[in-house]
């Protein structure tokens, strides 16, 4: 793949950004696999924990069938993630809340590395794996401050048992988190997604949502997705290295 600034002229882009007032943010798995954290493939059918695709071991049903698994599932990336640190993808996103008039960056990342990066009220859309949540009284539980490995984990408030706090495939996101992003994609001037194979729903609605807003779409990620044929740019590269390239 070319590098991107051989690909043809981004003199227009870089116009834009420096001219753009409010920015948008959508970023997936891709932004995070310079890391070294996995990717999904659009969340879809490859066995990923015990032959069980990601949509099952990651979906509403299988809290109540096995709890103990699901918290094998999410200990094991844990363990992933905790060893890894953000890449200049993540660290380009960190200085630009600073860059922009208004800046709102929403992910669909769990693993907590935009934050690690400097990056202040990201808007969380699918949770976290860094906390726990009560099945019983809601409380919530940041385990890099409190766990005490016990599985799965004890509510400190009620006693009752806890799960990840992460939105699994048939549950709705945090109402409060998603209407700010919907908010931000629909005043947006200009929206970057990034590393995202957008068929994860409601969270690929974003992208749609800003550009039928009259907002400059670009996308960034080594593939064409469902939404290239609605950017104004694709820029087919990884992340790590365009979002930097970006930030003049
Ligand atoms: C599979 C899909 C079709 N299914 C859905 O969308 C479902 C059902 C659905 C709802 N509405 C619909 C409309 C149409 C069709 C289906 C639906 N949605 C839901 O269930 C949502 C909840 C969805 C959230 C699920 N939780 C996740 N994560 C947390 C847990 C966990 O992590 O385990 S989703 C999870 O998968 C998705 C993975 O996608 P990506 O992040 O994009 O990653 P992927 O690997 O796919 O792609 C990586 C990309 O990066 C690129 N890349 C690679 N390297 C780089 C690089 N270096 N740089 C840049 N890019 C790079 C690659 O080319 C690639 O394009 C993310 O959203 C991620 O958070 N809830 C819900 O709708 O509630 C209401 C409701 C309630 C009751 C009954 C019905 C509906
Ligand atoms: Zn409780």
């Amino acid at each position: 793949m070319k590098p991107i600034g051989e690909q043809r002229s981004l003199a227009h882009l870089f116009e834009r950004v420096r001219g753009a007032r409010r920015v948008f943010v959508l970023t997936g798995a891709g932004v995070s696999a310079e890391s070294g954290v996995p990717t999904f493939r659009g969340g879809g059918g490859a066995a990923v924990w015990k032959g069980m695709p990601f949509n099952v071991i990651s979906s509403a049903e299988m809290i109540e069938r096995d709890l103990p698994e699901v918290w094998a599932w999410f200990d094991y990336r844990r363990s992933v993630i905790e060893r890894v640190r953000p890449n200049p993808a993540h660290e380009t996103l960190a200085r630009w809340q600073d860059r922009f008039a208004d800046f709102v960056l929403a992910t669909q990342n769990i693993d907590g590395l935009h934050e690690r990066a400097g990056s202040r009220c990201v808007l969380e859309l699918h949770g976290s794996i860094w906390r726990a949540r009560c099945l019983n009284c809601e409380a919530r539980k940041d385990l890099r401050a409190d766990d005490d490995g016990k599985r799965p984990p004890l509510c400190s408030i009620c006693g009752a048992m806890m799960r990840p706090d992460v939105v699994l495939f048939g549950e709705f996101l945090p109402a409060e988190v998603f209407a700010r992003a919907e908010e931000a994609a629909r005043s947006c001037d200009l929206c970057f997604v990034i590393g995202t194979s957008a068929i994860v729903y409601p969270a690929a609605g974003l992208p749609e949502i800003a550009r039928g807003a009259g907002a400059y779409l670009v996308e960034v990620n080594p593939e064409e997705t469902p939404l290239s044929a609605l950017c104004h740019e694709s820029l087919r590269g990884r992340a790590g290295e365009i979002l930097p390239f970006l930030d003049r």
